[in-house]
């Protein structure tokens, strides 16, 4: 499968954020997008994956063949992580988990021990989301996003809050995602070398 961004730009009120942005991304391939602060990364990102809409040109999810997948079919191959993507923070990791395998974001067969065991950690079960720490809920995200076996997966400066256990437990985790296609937005040297390419917005300015 491929993402195809032909002459996307984007603009909010009259600032310019994404100017004539066209790029192929290619399954089994990582992209780093990478920009100062405020270049529009998150925006780019959100749009590739279709969260948001462009103000001109246009995104696709393509197949092999090329042929165009249809927009309501969108959404059910994207993963994504950001720190501003928030979790439901009043349920507990069992409701959370049994919400999302509810949604078919998360497979149906997936148990709570097992997730724990994949991501490394054993919260509380019982806890509420809201008081996990920050670091505990960005690996939720992460863990989330990592399982959820979807073809795309969307990272927004994924190892935010993170220490260096858990940020090397990603990348270790990043490496064996062979077959999707991953797209990290972020200026940290350690997300950048994770991926094969490097995009740098500010080459479409
Ligand atoms: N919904 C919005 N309404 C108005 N302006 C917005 C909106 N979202 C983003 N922007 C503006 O677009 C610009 C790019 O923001 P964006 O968050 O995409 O940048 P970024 O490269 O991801 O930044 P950072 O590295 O700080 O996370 C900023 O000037 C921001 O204020």
């Amino acid at each position: 499968m491929k993402i195809l961004a032909a002459h996307v730009e984007k603009k909010f009120r009259q600032e310019w954020v994404v100017r004539s942005f066209s790029y192929e991304f290619k399954s089994g391939q990582s992209y780093a997008l990478t920009g100062p602060n405020g270049s529009g990364k998150s925006t780019l990102l959100r749009i590739l994956a279709q969260y948001s809409l462009p103000t001109k040109g246009n995104v696709n999810f393509l197949l092999e063949d090329h042929s165009s997948i249809d927009s309501d079919q969108c959404h059910s191959l994207v993963a994504y992580a950001a720190p501003y993507v928030e979790l439901i923070e009043e349920f507990t990791l069992v409701e959370l988990l049994s919400f999302l395998i509810q949604l078919k974001a998360l497979p149906a067969q997936l148990s709570l021990e097992s997730f724990q065991k994949y991501i490394e950690l054993q919260p509380d079960k019982n806890k509420f989301i809201k008081n996990y720490s920050s670091g505990m809920r960005q690996k939720i995200k992460l863990g989330i996003a990592l399982l959820a076996n979807k073809p795309f997966l969307f990272f927004d400066e994924p190892t935010t809050n993170l220490d260096e256990k858990a940020k090397n437990w990603f990348y270790q985790k990043i490496k064996e995602q062979n077959n999707s296609l991953i797209i990290i937005a972020s200026n940290e040297a350690s997300e950048i070398n994770l991926c094969q390419h490097r995009i740098s917005i500010l080459d479409f300015k």
